[in-house]
């Protein structure tokens, strides 16, 4: 499942001991196994080798160009949904062939940058979108391929922050108004309608939603036949989740042959877009305890790192493991693991029942890999971390921590102000 493991008292990232990194980069910091990444694309294109397909990881769980250059040697594509993310797969070295658009709100400048790429295919998620991907299509002299984002209305009894594929969510167009945009998109020069394509939600741990959604999306693909269309991409998404704490999500495998047996005699080329599953498990954040807080009612271990470095437990109230770095006693009862910044949500864990920790122990943060460092901020001022990849015996440092300078940059104080 991933490779952070102790040996002896001792955490293990593959081969390199967590603490030999800490002592090279300091903390905070997010460290990534590439031989997770590698066996979890694999688990995917080996459950669907045999049918075409085009795994298009999901950028916005991981940007780090290293990571999506090793991706993209492994033969994955991208899935971007802005300007930057596609900015991001190109110097990773991603071909553009692979890379697929999504996101309600491009704009005239990303569309036009993505057109000039020459990506696969635009999901297009609302009619005044299409027209504008199609205005830019014929001023550039080219044509877009698009996919409609549709909206099966299927519950994907996931966190209501990360469900999209329902009525009230703004994602997509929804069923009832898909054979009508598809006919509005075979009509306009600068579009070629080319695939279907649906996303319900992440971190789902049952096969149903899917399998339903995808029951929808065909019955649409028989109607868009019959109506002339040729639709030779199927983008079901991504959404596959990951055991945080004692989730059983499907494996790769279960998911593929649940998906397989419902396409059974489909040409398509089948466009999968997992984030999650891909890196979820392959990254931990590292972080130093600062100060153990005792008071009559709780036991705070104060770290280094903060909901800016790692919001998902903030955000989402989302679990992650906290293991030590180097071993320690037995639990002697809950704690909070919280940072240093100035709200009470500044949280990474909450009612653990962890050990008594010496002071300055270094803390792992599992299952960080995915939605870890890319949803960081500089909230209080605090400069984003670096992020290591390690590969066997080797580590390296792929994004370095930011500066003081870093920080500021691009901010002035106007002449003005001295008036
Ligand atoms: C359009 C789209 N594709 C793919 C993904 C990746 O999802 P996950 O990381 O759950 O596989 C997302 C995020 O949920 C998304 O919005
Ligand atoms: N950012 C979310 C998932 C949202 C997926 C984006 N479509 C998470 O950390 O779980």
């Amino acid at each position: 499942m991933h490779d952070f493991h102790y040996r002896g008292e001792e955490l293990y990232c593959e081969e390199v001991p967590v603490a030999q990194v800490a002592r090279r980069v300091g903390t905070p910091f997010y460290l990534y196994s590439a031989r997770t990444l590698a066996r979890h694309v694999r688990a995917f294109q080996e459950a669907f080798a045999a049918r075409p397909h085009l795994l298009c990881f999901a950028v916005k769980a991981n940007g780090n160009l290293a990571v999506l250059h090793l991706l993209g040697r492994l033969g994955t594509g991208a899935d971007i949904v802005s300007g930057g993310e596609l900015h991001r797969a190109l110097m990773a070295g991603i071909p553009p062939e692979r890379i697929v658009y999504s996101g309600v709100g491009k704009t005239a400048r990303e569309i036009r940058r993505a057109l000039e790429a020459g990506i696969l295919l635009f999901n297009v998620e609302s009619l005044p979108e299409l027209d504008a991907i199609a205005a830019e299509a014929r001023r550039a002299g080219r044509t877009a391929r698009v996919a409609f984002r549709v909206n099966p209305d299927v519950d994907p009894k996931t966190h209501p922050y990360i469900s999209t594929g329902l009525e009230r969510n703004k994602f997509g167009i929804p069923m009832a108004q898909a054979r009508e945009a598809y006919a509005r998109a075979a009509r306009l020069p600068g579009i070629e309608v080319a695939g279907v394509d649906c996303h319900i939600g992440s971190q789902l741990t049952e096969l149903a939603p899917f399998v339903d959604a995808l029951r929808r999306v065909k019955a649409l693909v028989e109607e868009l036949a019959a109506d002339g269309h040729e639709i030779r991409y199927l983008d079901l998404g991504g959404g596959l989740g990951i055991p945080y704490r004692d989730e059983a999500p499907p494996a790769p495998a279960d998911y593929a042959r649940a998906i397989l047996a419902e396409l059974e005699g489909w040409p398509q080329t089948l466009v999968l877009e997992p984030g999650r599953a891909i890196a979820g498990n392959a990254g931990i954040l590292v972080t130093r305890l600062l100060y153990t807080k005792e008071t009559p009612r709780k036991r705070f271990l104060v770290v280094d790192a903060a909901m800016n470095d790692l919001a998902r437990p903030s955000l989402y109230q989302a679990h992650h493991e906290i293991l030590p770095v180097r071993r320690a006693g037995p639990p002697v009862g809950p704690a909070d693991v919280v940072g240093p910044i100035c709200e009470s949500g500044d949280f990474l864990a909450r009612d653990r029942d962890l050990p008594r920790f010496p002071r300055r122990a270094l803390l792992a943060v599992m299952s960080a890999g995915a939605y870890g460092f890319t949803m960081s901020s500089n909230y209080n001022a605090r400069p984003r971390v670096p992020e290591v990849l390690v590969r066997g015996e080797r580590f390296a440092v792929v994004r370095r921590r930011e500066t003081l300078a870093q920080l500021v940059r691009g901010e002035s104080i106007p002449g003005f102000l001295a008036e």
